[in-house]
Formats: C-alpha cells, structure tokens, sequence
C-alpha cells in the first residue's frame, strides 16, 4: 500500500462528545492513515475507543495507527506511531512483524529519520511546520527539511503541526507523502465540514 495522503490524528478533548461521527465523516471523505492519538492513561477506554476505530478502519479500508502504545496495537493487529521517547523502533518492529506500520517522530532532524529507516521505521515525520494548537511546544521545522528527506530518504514522509487546507499545499509541493492534521481537519463545525476538508486535502495530492 502506498502511504501517501491525509494522516487523521484523533484528540480526545476536542473530538469529546462526537469522536466515531467525527471520525467516520474523515474516512468518508478519505484518509490513508488514521492514528488513535489519547494522552489520557485510561486503559479500559483507550481498548473500547481503539477497537471501534479498527471496526471503523475496516470498512473503510483505512490502516489505523495507535500513538505511543506499541502493546495495544499489537494486541490490536494495527500499526504504531513512536516519538523519541516511546520506546526502541527495532524491538516493536520484532513484536509488530514485518508488514505493520510503523512511524517515527524525528522533529527537525535529518540523522534521527536516518536512524529510524535503519531501525526499521515505515515512515518517518517531520514537524511542527507552523503554530498548533494542540501540541503548541513541539519544536519547529522548515519546508527546506522537506527537500532535503525527499532527496536523502527512501522512505514515505509525513509533514505535521498546524496544517490547514490554507497552507498544506507548499508541504505536498517540496515532498510531503503524508499530511497529518488533527485540528484543521476535526475542528470543523460539522461532520459535513469534517468530510469537505478530507476531500480538498486528498485534491493536493493530485496535482
Ligand atoms: C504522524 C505523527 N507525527 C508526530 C507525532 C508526535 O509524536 P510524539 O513526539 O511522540 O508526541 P505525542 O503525539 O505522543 O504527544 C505523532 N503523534 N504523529
Ligand atoms: C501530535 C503532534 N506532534 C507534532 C510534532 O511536531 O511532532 S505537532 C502535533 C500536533 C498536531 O496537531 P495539529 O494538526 O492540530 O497542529
Ligand atoms: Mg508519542
């Protein structure tokens, strides 16, 4: 399967109240990946909510990812996001086998994604391109990165932070593989809305 196209991020607290209509206009609209990101340490709710997204993902025929926790996406059969402080790419490529996704956080950094494709990663991620709300302390990137992974990686990319419809389109244009974006697709005032932004931002891929 090729990784290329919208990366949905689930958030509890904005997505509280309206999580699987929300997270089902996304997949309407069309995503490649879609991650279970919950910061939350409630493990009963994070089972039942990860579950209905991989029932969700089925139908959709969308690959879930879970963020952080490489046990639950074991026990789930899907695929991981691993920052640098999750735990070691090598081992969860061991647990998880060879066809599962596995993506690797490496900032602004060029020897960290190196590391990752050596370690096993299927993509690597590259942020935070522009302000965002939802995790405003990340540190900050620039499109030049993008050249630079796209000319020395042999591995999809995936751009993140602060991506709207309005300035998604430079990202795709220097070699973004994947947009992830949690507000400006889930902060839509509607599942209507939710699914029109899921639409345009699949369009950038295909010019
Ligand atoms: C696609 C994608 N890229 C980066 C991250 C950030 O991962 P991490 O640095 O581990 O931070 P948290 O998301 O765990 O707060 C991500 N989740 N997904
Ligand atoms: C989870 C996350 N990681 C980032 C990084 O730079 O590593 S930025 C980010 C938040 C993405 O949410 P939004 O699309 O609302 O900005
Ligand atoms: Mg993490």
């Amino acid at each position: 399967m090729k990784l290329r196209g919208l990366y949905a991020i689930t958030d509890s607290t904005l997505l509280a109240g309206k999580f699987l209509p929300y997270v089902e206009a996304a997949l309407e609209g069309g995503v490649t990946l879609l991650q279970y990101r919950d910061k939350s340490g409630d493990d009963a709710r994070r089972l039942r909510e990860a579950e209905a997204l991989r029932e969700l993902c089925e139908r959709y025929g969308t690959r879930l990812i879970i963020n952080d926790d490489a046990e639950l996406a074991a026990r789930l059969g899907v695929g991981v996001h691993l920052g640098q402080t999750d735990g070691p790419l090598s081992p969860t490529r061991a647990l998880l086998g060879p066809k599962a996704i596995i993506g690797s956080t490496c900032h602004a950094q060029l020897d960290l994604a190196e590391q990752a494709v050596n370690e096993g990663a299927s993509y690597v991620a590259f942020g935070r391109f522009f302000n965002s709300s939802t995790k405003p302390g990340a540190p900050s990137c620039s499109l030049g990165l993008l050249d630079e992974a796209r000319r020395t990686l042999h591995l999809p990319v995936c751009a993140i932070g602060g991506i709207t419809l309005d300035n998604a389109a430079p990202l795709v244009a220097h070699g973004a593989d994947l947009l992830a974006v949690v507000h400006g697709l889930f902060g839509a005032e509607s599942t209507a809305e939710v699914t029109r932004r899921a639409r345009a931002f699949n369009e950038l891929f295909k010019s």
